[in-house]
């Protein structure tokens, strides 16, 4: 059995897509213009093209909802597409070469040249006329006068008369006259004259202008993603930037009096600020650049400031914490206030509290995470990748579900979409995935053992043993 990708993660076929990037169906109603490129004071970086703030783009419910979704409460795709709306693509501009590894090309690149450039050698040995050399071989040497050298690198325009040989390093150009190249191995390696053992044919051991890729030639096309290979070749191609959209810079903050730096004293009522590690470092594996604030104190006054401090770096904020129905949900109390950020209900669990909008003269994004470890984890695999991914212009921004079978059952409540923590391995039977036990969403010691989540349908209380189950088989690229 095969592990039966279903393509783009979303449940309803709704992809919003940016305009840079291929599309396809589904993908007009969110469409949006990308404004050229603008930079603020102080930032390294053009700003983002700026779409329509949350709170005027209210989500339309553009597919069917389940039944079992209680009013009032968003599901998961309103939410998502709510941010996908609200977070457009950066505009594009010159990246060094290495910077853009993982970034899509933004614009087809056309060969400005030959590859190779000149004919040249692809042995060290000796540049010969064929013809001088067509009756030699192991008993009857060839003797040619050595008319110079050439290494690779050398300026030398060189030219062979007939009946003469240059000795020719591997990519020397091949001098003028010279159709052939003999190998050191065939000869006597002599200096002032050399004793050829072996014929050549005409183009042998020639590596051929433009054998490779031809000026004018399409080499990379729109939307590539940029590896090692591509970069390589860009870089033999003369091209020491290209275009595409810069990597999103995104300021990740924690809240709660309660955390601590990792390494620093515990009391007896205080625990280590885990989340902001974790959100990092999946920023960072997303492709973003993060600068990770520590974390915050349940204080709105220094939230704001915080956060007003951190806006001059960042394309996107992301919060964890603070955000649910206590008495000092600083996240919460502080952004309803200015009236640009939503909060929500989603039917998810875990990730239940969530919230998006914009903030401050910048109006920069920010999706605030639930403070639950595994909840702020599911949430950000949920909702902040894909927004990431339509920052950079990378699609599918939503990870491809893939099916498996499910190894023992797993129970859920309706009303809720549930992302179980799993282990996915692909047997000699097919794909599998074993749900891990422990529900809870401080449970970070199940997080980190799982590399799945299974994912249970809103409508759906139970899947069964045997099942095939829908799969988010974390961290492999995609
Ligand atoms: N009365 C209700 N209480 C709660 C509800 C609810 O609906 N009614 N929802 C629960 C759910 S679900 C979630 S999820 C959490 C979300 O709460 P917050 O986003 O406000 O998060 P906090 O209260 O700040 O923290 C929750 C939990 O996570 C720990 N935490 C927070 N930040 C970190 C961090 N950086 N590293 C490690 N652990 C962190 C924090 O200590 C708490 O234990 O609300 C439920 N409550
Ligand atoms: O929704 Mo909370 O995120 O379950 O723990």
């Amino acid at each position: 059995m095969s592990t039966g990708e279903t393509g783009d993660g979303s449940e309803q076929g709704v992809l919003p897509i940016d305009p840079g990037a291929p599309r396809s169906a589904g993908d007009e109603e969110l469409t949006q213009p990308v404004a050229p490129p603008t930079k603020a004071p102080g930032q390294t970086q053009p700003q983002q093209a700026q779409p329509q703030a949350a709170q005027a783009q209210p989500a339309q419910p553009s597919r069917p909802r389940p039944a079992s979704i209680r009013e009032g409460v968003l599901t998961v795709e309103d939410h998502l597409e709510k941010i996908l709306r609200g977070i457009g693509p950066l505009a594009a501009y010159d990246q060094p070469l290495v910077e853009s590894l993982g970034l899509p090309l933004h614009e087809a690149f056309v060969s400005p040249m030959d590859l190779p450039l000149f004919d040249n050698s692809s042995m060290d040995g000796y540049a010969v006329r064929s013809e001088d050399v067509a009756m030699a071989g192991p008993d009857n040497p060839v003797m040619l006068p050595v008319v110079g050298e050439i290494q690779a690198g050398s300026a030398k325009p060189f030219a062979i008369s007939a009946g003469t040989a240059v000795k020719i390093m591997t990519g020397a150009p091949i001098p003028r006259g010279a159709d052939a190249v003999v190998p050191l191995e065939d000869t006597d390696r002599g200096n002032a004259r050399v004793q050829i053992f072996a014929s050549a044919k005409r183009g042998d051991r020639i590596r051929p202008r433009g054998e490779d890729v031809t000026k004018g030639d399409t080499v990379l096309g729109e939307g590539t993603v940029l590896g090692p290979r591509e970069i390589g070749l860009l870089a033999a191609l003369g091209a020491p930037r290209v275009k595409a959209r810069p990597r999103p810079r995104v300021v990740v903050i924690s809240t709660g009096s309660e955390l601590r730096e990792p390494g620093t004293h515990l009391d007896y009522d205080s625990i280590n600020d885990g989340n902001s590690y974790m959100l990092a470092a999946a920023v960072r594996e997303a492709g973003a650049i993060c600068y990770r604030v520590g974390a915050v104190d349940d204080n709105p006054r220094t939230f704001q400031r915080v956060l007003s401090e951190q806006l001059v770096r960042a394309d996107l904020v992301v919060t964890s914490g603070g955000i649910s129905k206590g008495d000092h949900d600083v996240v919460k109390e502080t952004l309803s206030a200015l009236g640009t950020v939503e909060f929500n209900e989603v039917a998810m669990q875990p990730g239940k509290p969530q919230g998006f909008g914009r903030v401050f003269d910048e109006q920069t994004p920010i999706i605030t995470l639930p403070g639950n470890a595994v909840s702020a984890y599911v949430s950000f695999e949920v909702f902040v990748l894909p927004a990431i991914r339509r920052m950079m212009g990378r699609t599918p921004y939503r990870r491809p579900m893939v099916h498996a079978v499910l190894a023992s059952d797993i129970r859920s409540r309706p009303g809720v979409r549930q992302y179980v923590r799993g282990v996915f391995e692909v047997t000699h039977r097919g794909a599998k995935v074993t749900p891990l036990a422990g529900a809870g969403s401080h449970l970070v010691g199940t997080l980190a053992k799982a590399n799945a989540l299974i994912i249970v349908g809103e409508d759906q209380t139970a899947l069964n043993m045997g099942d095939t189950v829908r799969t988010l088989v974390l961290d492999r690229p995609f």
